[in-house]
């Protein structure tokens, strides 16, 4: 049941003032306060219904799953603005007020008002898991185990010139969502996935090839469940993940987290690199000891967080 808290007075990293906020979230597993809790936070086109019926992530969050929801509560926000709250007045037009960290201050008012001063562990994948550094770095004793997906404690070039590439087709196309999805799926994915997918067969009746109609298709289906405004303020979050942005020095930053951190990669991921997480791991070691970092393999690419269960699991059962 989708829950709504009102952040009063909030003033955005960049000095905007706002009387309220609508952030809406939703619980699962044991009741608040009577075992110990894992912050979810969803993705770009994701929502507070991590698992039950339209669950995004029911393949580790559940009765029995990894995220045993009959040992933990599980409790995920939604991005204000993102479209899931029922609400069009909460649609947020003015899609570059927020960064990931002021998203990480919203949730961080958010546990205050749900007196909450204690997380066994956030998790989250891209932009999501951006917004989990965000969270560790403003609130450096909160969480037990910071668990970032397919993600990275900054937005890189690379990811911040996709994110440009998706700004342009949503502020200029004629049918902005359905044409950002189809160039987000080609960053999303890899070419071993779709040769695996779809090795270049043919529709005879749609006379098109089989990949070419699945991208049209994804292209729809978010069409039909996604804000043009939602997605520009996603994509302008996505482009903006730095915990060490008006902090100086990344050694420093990190020294302070207290968290158990357990970094997970995709070795197919072209958007967020195991690469960069692979140097984000060796710079974490130099100051801290608390950290792992292990990968996903497979040629799904970014997307293999919502895809690949069994790794995760496996991955993840320590923590858990
Ligand atoms: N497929 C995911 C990827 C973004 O990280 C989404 O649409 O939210």
């Amino acid at each position: 049941m989708l829950q709504e808290l009102d952040i009063l007075n909030y003033t955005t990293i960049k000095g905007r003032s706002i009387d309220q906020i609508h952030l809406t979230y939703e619980v699962f597993g044991k009741p608040l306060y009577t075992a110990p809790i894992v912050l979810v936070n969803h993705a770009l086109t994701g929502n507070s219904a991590v698992c039950g019926e339209h669950g995004w992530w029911n393949g580790l969050i559940g009765k029995d799953k990894c995220i045993d929801t009959n040992r933990y509560t599980v409790l995920s926000f939604n991005i204000p603005g993102n479209g899931y709250d029922g609400k069009e007045e909460n649609l947020i037009e003015e899609y570059k007020i927020f960064n990931a960290r002021d998203i990480a201050a919203i949730f961080s008012e958010g546990l205050k008002l749900l007196k909450i001063d204690k997380l066994h562990a956030v998790i989250g994948g891209s932009v999501g898991g951006g917004i989990a550094w965000e969270l560790a770095a403003l609130n450096p004793s909160l969480i037990t185990h910071l668990i970032p997906v397919a993600t990275d404690w900054k937005s890189t070039d690379w990811l911040k010139a996709n994110c440009l590439v998706q700004e342009q087709i949503l502020l200029n196309s004629k049918d902005p969502v359905h044409d950002a999805r189809l160039h987000a799926m080609l960053i999303y994915r890899s070419p071993e996935s779709f040769k695996q997918k779809f090795n270049r067969t043919y529709n005879d009746e749609k006379d098109m090839y089989n990949i070419e109609s699945w991208l049209l298709y994804h292209g729809e289906k978010l069409d039909g469940r996604f804000a043009l405004s939602a997605y520009k303020e996603l994509n302008h979050i996505l482009a903006n993940i730095d915990i060490t942005k008006g902090r100086g020095d990344f050694d420093e930053v990190v020294a302070s987290i207290q968290s158990n951190i357990h970094i997970i990669s995709v070795d197919s991921d072209i958007f967020f690199t195991a690469e960069e997480d692979r140097a984000t791991f060796k710079k974490l070691k130099r100051v801290k000891q608390n950290v792992t970092h292990k990968i996903i393999n497979s040629v799904h690419g970014h997307d293999a967080f919502l895809i690949e269960f069994e790794q995760l699991n496996a991955l993840l059962k320590d923590v858990f």
